[in-house]
């Protein structure tokens, strides 16, 4: 065994092609068996073993930067430089995390989690390189569902343009997380496919070399034939006219041949991009038959590749997806649009039956917002289904293209709150922050899945501009679901419990949360007022003033950024309103980007709980003897 050995990426330039073929068999056998306890990105990490590989037997990690596009393919990366002992924790607190981490490596040093950022990392430290008159390498690899992201083509096109000495390494496995799409993919495709270029490409050069230097007229003819035919024959000619040295398709799976080809690369003076075609999922056979189903994985059975699946009620995904169906059946207009994650979003039952109307654009989703302005200024019902971390993205297409123009577009923002595992990259805590204070806007949030589905029947029957409703990466309650939907009045929040002491305004989750930490109190005596804020604007100003006209003190607590979410609404409105005996107290998320872990571990942390809503309760109701304000025993 090679692998138990391996303490740092260097020892591989010592091995054969031989070793390294073994060894790349003893790191698969690894991902197998560490994931199907883990869970992870495996697939993905399969199709990449001999990439990685190869990488680090032609250069000197971490001076040659190799930066890993959306990261959750640096598995191989973490194992090759000396982390192969932690995989027990991946994406545990504390633990290893699924992305690339810079404070877990000098060998990691571009961090991602979201799509598209490799390209403009890659050029960003070629700038550096070469003001600082360094000569190290800069090796970007991304993946082709990621070369569909806006940005990786801004990024090519300076890339380009500028001509510095840089590698992009392209994965082309044909997959994003579902099935690729676009025309970029339809092109890689055709390379992919059309061996007759490889044949040719060579025929063709070998034929322009024999084209005798002629002078005059005729020249500027040969010079256009070579270029047309060489459009028409060489393969990755379109990188070619962006300013890049195209080489490939080379078989992913090769590790000879990619150390060919990487050399061959480092003897090119400008910007090269290698097409390397590779199987994700490669070498498990359950991952290569579905690599959608094994892109992210819960733990498995090796043998039968049985997912072991978590019991529970459905997720708000699976209720979102039904419930979307049923809209999609009463109005045609009803159009659903994802940014390459139809499964991630529940969509594809709506595609089955409604193919031609879900969109998947790619990794796109500025383009996916203003898609849906245009969509709602014709007379469709778009609904934007994304996710919270995602939707960042389309921040200026939302405000631009959306609110401003008052567009009747549906968001359905999913992963709002904590995810888990996947961590800080892509927490979904931020979105009420940067939601509301647009102008426009309506943002709902579910105490349950049956209210979900209300809202959704709200947001289609919604005609006067943007409407957004947003749900969590969880189970749903198991509520049972009414038949018939209703409208919600907008603005309208609900009372769950009175108490005129103290009341809790909670949001989402945190509803049950509240009503948890009420009965515990009931038990001991205090009565405590809970309120589903389901409405994160426009606030309901008169439940608001009649707590604050009670003399009822609040806690509001929401899994979201503490800073400019539910809370601050509240606090604003109170000023606004000129109420100040009134004492508010907030509990969201701090000031801090919170890692990998579970869902649990990540509130827990935050002080999300029960336990620590009672104790603010408590103290709210001891300090509430004291005078507003006079908090002193001193008067
Ligand atoms: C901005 C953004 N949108 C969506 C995602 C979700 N996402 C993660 S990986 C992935 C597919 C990436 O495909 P590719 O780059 O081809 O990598 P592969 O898994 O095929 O190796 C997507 C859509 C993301 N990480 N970032
Ligand atoms: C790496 C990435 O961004 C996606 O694979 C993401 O992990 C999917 O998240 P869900 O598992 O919540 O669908
Ligand atoms: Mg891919």
């Amino acid at each position: 065994m090679l692998l138990p050995q391996l303490k740092d990426p260097e020892q591989l330039k010592s091995l054969s092609v031989e070793e390294l073929t073994t060894l790349a068999d003893e790191i698969r056998r690894f991902l197998i068996e560490k994931l199907s306890v883990t869970g992870g990105h495996l697939a993905s990490n399969l199709g990449v073993v001999e990439l990685t590989l190869a990488l680090h037997y032609c250069y000197e990690s971490p001076r040659d930067k190799m930066i890993y596009d959306v990261g959750h393919q640096a598995y191989v990366h973490k194992i090759l430089t000396g982390r192969m002992d932690r995989f027990d924790s991946l994406r545990k607190q504390d633990g290893l995390c699924g992305f690339i981490k810079r404070s877990e490596s000098k060998h990691d040093v571009w961090e991602a989690g979201h799509s598209s950022t490799s390209l403009s990392a890659a050029m960003g430290m070629a700038v550096a390189r070469d003001l600082k008159g360094e000569d190290n390498k800069v090796i970007a690899v991304i993946g082709d569902g990621a070369l569909t992201g806006g940005m990786a083509f801004e990024a090519l096109n300076h890339i380009g343009h500028e001509k510095r000495k840089l590698m992009v390494i392209l994965n082309d496995n044909e997959m994003s997380i579902a099935p690729n799409v676009g025309a970029m993919h339809n092109y890689l495709s055709k390379i992919r496919s059309d061996r007759h270029y490889l044949r040719a490409k060579d025929e063709v050069e070998g034929l322009l070399k024999k084209i005798p230097a002629i002078g005059g007229r005729l020249a500027k003819t040969a010079e256009r034939m070579k270029d047309s035919l060489k459009y028409m024959m060489v393969p990755g000619v379109l990188f070619e006219e962006l300013g890049f040295t195209y080489l490939g398709p080379v078989d992913g799976h090769d590790l000879e041949k990619m150390i060919d080809t990487f050399h061959q690369a480092d003897n090119v003076a400008g910007p090269v991009l290698v097409h390397v075609l590779t199987t994700k999922g490669k070498g498990y056979q359950p991952a290569e038959a579905d690599s959608y189903k094994w892109h992210g994985i819960t733990p498995y059975k090796i043998e039968s590749g049985q997912v072991l699946k978590a019991v529970g009620n459905p997720m708000y995904t699976d209720v979102f997806g039904q419930t979307l169906i049923e809209l999609g059946r009463e109005d045609k207009r009803l159009v659903a649009v994802t940014p390459a994650m139809p499964g991630g979003s529940g969509l594809f039952p709506f595609a089955k039956e409604f193919p031609d109307r879900m969109i998947d654009v790619g990794i796109a989703e500025q383009h996916a917002a203003t898609l849906c302005a245009a969509l709602a200024m014709e007379g469709m019902k778009p609904v934007f289904a994304v996710y919270s971390t995602f939707m960042q993205r389309a921040y200026d297409q939302i405000v631009h293209d959306i609110c401003r123009h008052n567009a009747n577009v549906m968001f359905a923002i999913d992963r709002a709150g904590f995810v888990g595992a996947d961590g800080e990259t892509h927490q979904g805590v931020y979105d009420i922050a940067f939601m509301r204070h647009i102008p426009n806007m309506v943002l709902m949030m579910p105490k349950d899945e049956n209210e979900l589905r209300h809202m959704m029947k709200t947001a289609i029957d919604y005609n006067d501009g943007p409407i957004a409703y947003r749900y969590p990466r969880i189970n749903g309650t198991g509520v049972v679901l009414d038949k018939e939907m209703h409208n919600i009045p907008i603005g309208s929040w609900e009372r769950l419990r009175s108490g005129d002491e103290i009341a809790v305004i909670a949001c989402g989750p945190m509803v049950q949360l509240a009503e948890e930490a009420a009965e515990l109190l009931k038990r001991e005596g205090i009565q405590v007022g809970v309120v589903n804020a389901r409405f994160l604007k426009p606030l309901d100003d008169t439940m608001l003033l009649d707590l604050a006209h009670a003399g009822t003190n609040m806690i509001v607590i929401e899994e979201a950024s503490q800073a400019g979410s539910l809370g601050s609404a509240v606090l604003e409105f109170f000023a606004e309103h000129e109420v100040y005996e009134t004492r508010v107290h907030l509990m969201g998320v701090p000031d801090i980007f919170v890692e990998h872990g579970s869902i649990k571990e990540q509130r827990q942390l935050t002080g999300l709980s029960v336990e620590v809503l009672c104790g603010r309760i408590k103290s709210m109701k001891a300090l509430s003897a004291f005078p507003y304000g006079k908090t002193t025993t001193s008067s």
